[in-house]
């Protein structure tokens, strides 16, 4: 917890954002109007955001907020009844679904990787499928950059632990070198001391890479602590969007402070056992 404590936002962490930020390479996601049903029940309802260039958005709600149709209508696994999406000003209507897929990276929880497949393989295959250079120079960089060893190249997805092989999910969906990453749930099946060194980890990355990131998550602390700005859903409507330095200080209304409330009351405890 210390060490993710220290993402909390500082002056100095917001230089090095905002440097970062002018590096970027990720696009702005603007929605606009956005609104889905399955048969009579709403899921999004009318949602309009901007999401900057360069970012690290996380979405969160109570189960069945709407969460995961608003992220997976960016990458056109759902299509909304209406409205508009758009990535860096293009609308995503226009373009073919699968082209669009290959451009975004997209991590889910339990990582979906191939069993058949060497992790090598599994890493390369975006490359593959849009028929771009794939190489051992590529997998090599791109394990170095989830920080595992050279030789998991050659290793089977079974032989590692759900956290390597989370990091694997992660070269994955980085080496097509998208600038739009999508994460449903990413850190979600994994233990907690696992769960905040990739957390740590990814935060640098999207730093480093310059990437818009938009997360899925249950976990507010989670959010709290990785994310530039949080955007609480509530049967499908937008009740919350802000900086977690607002929402900690109860700048979000009741549905964003009542899922505040949890980790604030037990970073409180911590700090109470600690005196
Ligand atoms: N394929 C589907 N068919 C019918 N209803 C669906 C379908 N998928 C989602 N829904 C409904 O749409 C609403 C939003 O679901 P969604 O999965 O987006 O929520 P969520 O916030 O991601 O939930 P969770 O945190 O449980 O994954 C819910 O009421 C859900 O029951």
């Amino acid at each position: 917890m210390i060490k993710r404590a220290s993402r909390l936002p500082s002056p100095r962490r917001s230089a090095a954002r905002r440097s970062a930020a002018r590096f970027t390479n990720g696009p702005a996601v603007h929605f606009r109007d956005v609104t889905h049903h399955y048969g009579g029940a709403v899921a999004l309802d009318t949602i309009n955001v901007e999401i900057e260039a360069g970012s690290f958005v996380a979405l969160v709600g109570a189960s069945g907020s709407g969460k995961s149709t608003l992220m997976k209508s960016i990458n056109r696994l759902i299509t909304p009844a209406q409205g508009d999406i758009l990535i860096d000003g293009k609308n995503i209507r226009d373009d073919d679904r699968y082209h669009l897929r290959r451009s975004i990276g997209y991590v889910i929880q339990g990582t979906g990787l191939f069993p058949h497949l060497t992790v090598a393989a599994n890493i390369l295959i975006g490359l593959r499928i849009s028929g771009r250079d794939k190489n051992d120079a590529r997998v090599a960089e791109l394990l170095d950059m989830v920080d595992l060893p050279q030789d998991f190249a050659q290793r089977m997805p079974d032989s590692l632990s759900g956290g390597q092989q989370q990091r694997v999910g992660f070269a994955r969906a980085l080496a097509i070198m998208p600038g739009l990453m999508l994460m449903d749930e990413p850190f979600g099946a994994l233990d907690p001391v696992t769960r905040d060194a990739l957390g740590d980890a990814y935060r640098k990355l999207h730093d480093r890479l310059g990437l818009t990131t938009i997360m899925v998550t249950h976990d507010m602390a989670e959010a709290l602590l990785i994310a530039d700005r949080i955007i609480v859903l509530d049967a499908g409507r937008i009740v919350a969007d802000a900086q977690p330095s607002d929402l900690l200080n109860n700048g979000g209304g009741d549905v964003a402070d009542a899922l505040v409330a949890v980790p604030r009351a037990q970073a409180r405890k911590i700090a109470e056992m600690l005196k």
